[in-house]
């Protein structure tokens, strides 16, 4: 099987081009390449594929073999390899995700390589129903209590196709993570999981996150979490609309803008091509 690893701001994939080749059972090859000791290593695999309603199309499974609608970082390196390895020639394209159709803006550098892509992300979606959470279909989920183990926080959640629950916290450098994360991804009132992104404010234009993700654990970064987030943020009167966030593995421009999308900016990066021969 071909492939590129690339990654977006630490957010790392095995990329295949699905133009050319087939994958019988993704879920599986998610888990066997994502692993970082018998595999490629990963944060899970993701698939470019032809569309009938977009330049691309997009599917991405996490390392432990499960489906997301969506990937932040991913679609920002799909579009750098469909623009780089020519199946597309244009600098405004759009792509097929499980979120629906978005567009996304290519800036290239003086080889012609994608550097930076622009991203909208399209609109929140915020109701328990849309998210989704158990209770009534039609209410919100903003600065709510949530008793886990020792301690009480208070989550807002939030859809970008995917769940994503956030908290705000003090010092997101020495918040044990990988200890509250998994409970909460795994809590009975997100009955699809939920990715969970923990939040340190430092103005109201900049805040640093860390990011538990659902099926692959705490990553360097995380594109939906960051679009979640930003949501979060202005909803729980924290920040501004426009903001910038430092995640683990670099750094997202972000803004929630008044047409109600969500816009992100940052890297793609290819690290190598190569080769995997499946045991
Ligand atoms: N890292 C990805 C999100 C993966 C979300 C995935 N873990 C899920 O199950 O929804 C991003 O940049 O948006």
């Amino acid at each position: 099987m071909k492939f590129a690893k690339m990654h977006g701001a630490g957010n790392d994939y095995v990329y295949v081009n699905c133009f050319e080749q087939t994958i019988d059972d993704p879920a599986e090859m998610a888990r066997k390449v994502s692993n970082r000791n018998f595999g490629i290593g990963s944060d899970g695999l993701i698939l470019i594929l032809p569309s009938e309603v977009a330049d691309v199309r997009m599917r991405m499974f996490n390392s432990d073999g499960s489906e997301s609608e969506m990937c932040g970082n991913g679609i920002r390196c799909v579009a750098k390899y469909a623009y780089d390895h020519g199946l597309v020639e244009k600098k405004e394209i759009t792509a097929e995700t499980g979120a629906g159709i978005l567009t996304l803006q290519l800036f290239t550098n003086d080889r012609d390589k994608v550097e930076r892509v622009r991203v909208n992300m399209g609109k929140p979606r915020l109701t328990r129903g849309e998210i989704p959470m158990t209770g009534s279909p039609e209410e919100q989920v903003i600065n709510a209590e949530l008793k886990v183990l020792d301690r009480t926080f208070h989550i807002t959640c939030v859809s970008m196709g995917n769940p994503h629950c956030i908290i705000f916290v003090d010092n997101v450098d020495e918040f044990p993570v990988a200890k509250y994360g998994p409970i909460i991804e795994n809590d009975p009132m997100f009955p699809n999981r939920t990715n969970v992104e923990f939040i340190e404010i430092v103005s109201t234009t900049e805040i640093k996150q860390r990011t538990w993700e659902r099926g692959a654990g705490e990553t360097l970064a995380c594109g939906t979490g960051s679009s979640a987030v930003t949501v979060a943020c202005v909803l729980n009167e924290r920040t501004e609309r426009r903001l910038l966030n430092h995640l683990l593995g670099g750094d997202l421009e972000m803004e929630w803008a008044e047409d109600g999308s969500v816009y992100m900016t940052g890297p793609a990066v290819q690290v190598f091509e190569g080769v995997f021969d499946p045991q």
